[in-house]
């Protein structure tokens, strides 16, 4: 992600929109009609079974897939059929389940590495800061590779946060945690969104973290939006059920 560039915005919008986005590859509808709101600061969780359409919203909102059907705002202004590179200009960031850091450098070093793909020159003391944030105070020297996978995954939560990001996009953040690791990284999350005022799309399978992280979540089956609500409605809700579980739920 780069550094920021000028963006006039209408603050009277949420700040992504997604507006009716269909997407098919061949014969399958891999989105179906689909229309989300998220506001600034705010924290969705995306769930649904294998195949049903998470990757490719996550595609359509960061460039890599232009929507065949429907709009994406960001800010105001449209963002369907920009490339990735402009999407990211705009301080929308990803992260991907396996994490991509810098195994040789340190953990440090990977921050500043971080800043530097974002044409930022950090104040002094920033990229500790970061690091403390993602419960790395006093590994700054290690070596990213001799992290744990946990720490792993918060060191590149950091790099991504460190850029200053108004929205970003989290594919499974806690895979392959611990159950500590896994609660551990809903309080990071949760505060860095806080301080930071930055929202947050996250696709999770592991619903100890959805339950804990507390936020809306949105149900997708075979491209559609079967639900969208608090954790204890959906997980109740019989078409959820039914997606998940098949019809003998
Ligand atoms: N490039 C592609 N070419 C053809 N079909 C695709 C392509 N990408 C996705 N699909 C199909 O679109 C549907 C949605 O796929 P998608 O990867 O978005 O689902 P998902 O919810 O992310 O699945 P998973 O949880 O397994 O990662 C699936 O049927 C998938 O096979």
């Amino acid at each position: 992600m780069r550094a920021a560039i000028h963006f006039e915005e209408d603050a009277s919008e949420p700040l992504l929109v997604l507006d009716a986005i269909s997407h098919r590859f061949g014969k399958v509808l891999a989105l179906d009609n689909v229309s989300l709101k998220l506001q600034t600061g705010e924290i969705l969780c995306i769930i649904g079974p294998n195949g049903s359409g998470k990757t490719t919203l996550f595609n359509i909102i960061t460039g890599q897939l232009k929507p065949q059907k429907g709009c994406v705002r960001f800010a105001g202004k449209s963002i369907s059929g920009l490339s990735p590179d402009r999407i990211a200009h705009l301080r929308i960031g990803r992260k991907f389940q396996t994490p991509s850091i810098f195994k040789d450098l340190s953990a440090l070093d990977n921050l500043l590495v971080a800043h530097t793909a974002a044409k930022s020159i950090p104040k002094k003391d920033r990229p500790l800061q970061f690091l403390k944030a993602v419960r790395l105070h006093g590994m700054e020297d290690i070596p990213a590779g001799f992290l744990s996978h946990g720490q792993k995954q918060w060191l590149e939560l950091g790099m991504l946060i460190s850029q200053s990001p108004r929205l970003i996009l989290l594919d499974e953040p806690t895979a392959g945690m611990t159950q500590a690791e896994t609660l551990e990284t809903v309080a990071l999350i949760r505060a860095l969104c806080e301080q930071t005022r930055c929202a947050c799309l996250i696709v999770e399978h592991d619903m100890r973290f959805v339950k804990a992280i507390n936020c809306r979540v949105l149900v997708l089956s075979a491209g559609e939006i079967i639900a969208c609500g608090e954790y204890d409605d959906i997980r109740h809700s019989p078409s959820v059920k039914t997606a998940y579980l098949g019809t003998h739920a």
